[in-house]
């Protein structure tokens, strides 16, 4: 019999006693956030366990990682610490155990309803990478910005390619995006158009959560790097496709991306997905030795993404793909990051690109699903190119596993129109 929480857990419920994601939350508005574990529809409050004595491992025993105001202490203590607190937790709230079933003050104080609470962002994040690592995105991204001639450039089989993304622009699900403006491509002789951008995507991706990082000079060996990612988010990296398209040569995306980018609130941990890990491609060529590693994983995590038209009352399921359609792995990604010596920081993200799958149906975005606007989607009895003000992005991710899920909640965003 699988493991069980005293706190009752829907069977379809992302939340589990095998989950336990963690994230931020404020019980009242007016109330400081603090940190709590999603258990079914509930949030359990670890600064109260915290003060209770109950994380009485030998490492959190004395820490006061809990009771910070983000969790960045807690993901600089590395995997021992991850460890002791999710058997601490999982036998807290397990069936079996009186410390906290049968504490009735102590559970009014640190059990509250999911859906009564607000959630914050869980991390200071000090700097945001994004990745470009589905072979599929990369592809059918290529052919529509350079054509159908080597869509894929000879560097992407060799190493993750990235950009830095704008850290300061990320925001928790459920903030509204703020449709952007500025320039799109002169067409014929003409000045370049200003405006709000016709041409308004989102970009199916996960993230990872970086735990202790590294120092400045001294890179992580591909098969040290799990133990630098302490979980994974939704995440999507909302984006201009005319803004992008005019000023991304030569250096990359910039204003056409960093606008806004939304995250899930609540952060799994590689150690609740360990149960999900699969193979991950075999790459060919095959690739350096920096980056070759002796176990290359991927997770499986089926994920969707569904449009909630402006006005309408009903969302619509635009895609479906999964994370293991990624080419490199996370722990790839951050090596490679880190190769030149640069330094990681406890509570970086690092997108993952993304998520196209092989079929169109499984496409990560409407770039690709429209195919750049020239073959619109259909929904609820309205259609789609891109974005219009008032629709809402809902991405949601869901691990299947026998008897219980691993899931990721929701992340979303609603559009709101360009200042005037
Ligand atoms: O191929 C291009 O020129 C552009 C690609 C993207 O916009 C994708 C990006 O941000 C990285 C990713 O999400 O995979
Ligand atoms: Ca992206
Ligand atoms: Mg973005």
């Amino acid at each position: 019999m699988a493991l069980q929480s005293f706190v009752e857990v829907k069977p379809d419920s992302h939340f589990p006693i095998q989950n336990l994601p963690y994230g931020f939350f404020k019980p009242e508005p007016s109330s400081p956030a603090r940190p709590g574990v999603a258990i079914g529809d509930y949030v359990l409050d670890l600064s109260e366990i915290a003060k209770a004595g109950l994380f009485d491992g030998p490492i959190l025993s004395v820490s006061d990682c809990f009771l910070q105001p983000n969790l960045n202490k807690f993901l600089a203590m590395g995997r021992p610490a991850w460890k002791e607190a999710r058997t601490t937790l999982q036998k807290l709230l397990s069936s079996t155990e009186a410390a906290l079933r049968d504490n009735a003050s102590l559970r009014e104080k640190s059990l509250f309803p999911m859906d009564k609470v607000e959630m914050v962002l869980p991390i200071a994040i000090g700097d945001y990478t994004d990745f470009f690592s589905s072979m599929h995105h990369a592809k059918n991204c290529g052919t529509i910005f350079r054509g159908p001639q080597n869509p894929i450039p000879a560097n992407w089989f060799h190493l993750p390619i990235a950009y830095h993304g704008r850290a300061s622009s990320i925001v928790i699900s459920g903030t509204d995006i703020v449709r952007p403006r500025g320039q799109g491509a002169p067409s014929g002789n003409s000045p370049p158009s200003f405006g709000p951008s016709q041409k308004l995507d989102f970009e199916l991706e996960m993230a990872a959560i970086v735990g202790p990082g590294n120092e400045l000079g001294k890179p992580v060996d591909v098969n040290e790097a799990a133990d630098h990612i302490f979980g994974v988010v939704l995440m999507n990296d909302w984006s201009a496709r005319d803004i992008q398209a005019w000023e991304y040569v030569p250096l990359g995306p910039f204003l056409g991306k960093s606008f806004g980018t939304t995250i899930s609130p609540w952060i799994v941990t590689l150690d609740a997905l360990e149960s999900f890990a699969c193979d991950a491609p075999n790459q060919d060529p095959h690739p350096l030795p920096y980056l070759a590693e002796k176990i290359s994983k991927n997770y499986d995590i089926p994920l969707e993404v569904q449009i909630k038209p402006a006005g309408q009352q009903d969302s619509c399921v635009v895609t479906r793909s999964n994370f293991n359609n990624l080419y490199w792995t996370l722990t790839q990604q951050l090596a490679h990051h880190t190769i030149n010596g640069c330094n990681l920081r406890p509570g970086d993200l690092l997108g993952t690109g993304t998520i196209s799958g092989p079929e169109p149906d499984s496409y990560g975005c409407l770039l690709e699903l429209t195919w750049n606007g020239q073959k619109p989607i259909s929904l609820n009895g309205t259609t789609r190119k891109f974005l219009e003000d008032g629709d809402e992005v809902i991405f949601t991710g869901c691990c299947k596993g026998n008897g219980y899920n691993v899931g990721f909640g929701s992340c979303s965003g609603k559009i709101v129109p360009s200042p005037p």
